[in-house]
């Protein structure tokens, strides 16, 4: 038989992805390694390396051209970080699966001090991801944060050079690259609310393929797909204004899920959050309904006040 053909992007964190997902697929259907086909394709976002991502804009940075290769049948799978998926995929395609999610939380690296908190007065720390650069801000004023974009070890290098007194990663990607030994200490997920799907991997395929349907289905994680339906029910209805840093996190507990979220200004001056609870069921709308809510109370000003 042909074997499976799982696509991901080449960078250390999507490989290690993409053999986790090959692993589990193996352990549940008790398939060889020679049943599956890893498939390494470069994004948009794997080339262009000296930019911040909302500067390149665009959706599907990371995900275009492993979704041309599934829409038209040379990859059977492809799997992403939820973190880098667009909330729109295109015509045919969805996300059929998700493993079970890794730690959501940030990770503040620092040798200058324990915690982000405890930074000397303007002290620069490294980051290129809006959400973590306003939340940042909010905590302290006063530090100036630095546009800081690469592969994981491209940012460990730059720190240990001395470019910047600390740098944020997601906890989930140092762990899956054997590195959670350079994590100074663990944010708060109350005052440092990871992005939307951060620690959670996702498969995604033809919605009509019905044999990837029953290959995925043992390997899908109940909770996390539902706290992931939610977090995606939040961003989606916040969408549309994709500058906008957006923290949203959800949790299970006996079929209850539970959401926070927030969204800031990027100089972190202001902010809306919201705390809803409801079944595992309805998790999308809970999200949705969450996302409607912060957008009314935040009102089209907050929207506009940058960009
Ligand atoms: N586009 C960057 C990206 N996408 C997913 C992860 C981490 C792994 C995860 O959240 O599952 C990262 C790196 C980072 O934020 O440190």
């Amino acid at each position: 038989m042909k074997p499976y053909r799982i696509g991901t992007r080449g960078s250390p964190l999507a490989l290690a992805q993409a053999h986790e997902t090959r692993e589990r697929l193996m352990a549940a259907h008790d398939l060889p390694e020679s049943a599956f086909e890893i498939v390494v394709l470069s994004t948009k976002g794997d080339r262009i390396t000296d930019r911040p991502l909302a500067e390149i804009g665009g959706k599907g940075l990371f995900t275009e051209e492993l979704e041309e290769q599934l829409s038209d049948g040379r990859l059977d799978l492809a799997v992403h970080s939820s973190k880098d998926m667009p909330t729109a995929l295109p015509e045919g395609l969805g996300i059929v699966t998700y493993l079970e999610r890794e730690d959501p939380r940030d990770a503040y690296i620092s040798s200058a001090a324990p915690r982000l908190e405890d930074l000397p007065q303007k002290a620069v720390v490294g980051s290129s991801s809006l959400r973590r650069q306003a939340l940042i801000r909010r905590l302290r004023p006063d530090i100036s944060v630095i546009t800081f974009r690469g592969l994981v070890d491209t940012r460990l290098r730059k720190l240990a050079d001395g470019e910047v007194h600390a740098t944020m990663l997601a906890f989930a990607g140092l762990k899956r690259l054997g590195k959670s030994e350079v994590v100074t200490n663990l944010m708060d997920p109350e005052s440092f609310p990871p992005a939307p799907g951060q620690g959670a991997i996702c498969i995604e395929a033809r919605l009509d393929d019905e044999r990837i349907a029953e290959l995925l289905a043992p390997i899908d994680h109940a909770d996390t797909h539902a706290a992931l339906n939610c977090e995606r029910g939040f961003l989606g209805a916040l969408d549309g204004s994709c500058r906008t840093p957006i923290a949203g996190h959800a949790t299970l507990e006996n079929g209850q899920v539970s959401f926070y979220g927030m969204i800031l200004t990027p100089d972190g001056t202001t902010f809306h959050d919201i705390r809803v609870q409801g079944p595992a069921a309805d998790a999308a709308q809970l999200g949705a309904d969450a996302g409607a809510e912060v957008r009314a109370r935040a009102g089209s000003k907050f929207f506009e006040s940058w960009s």
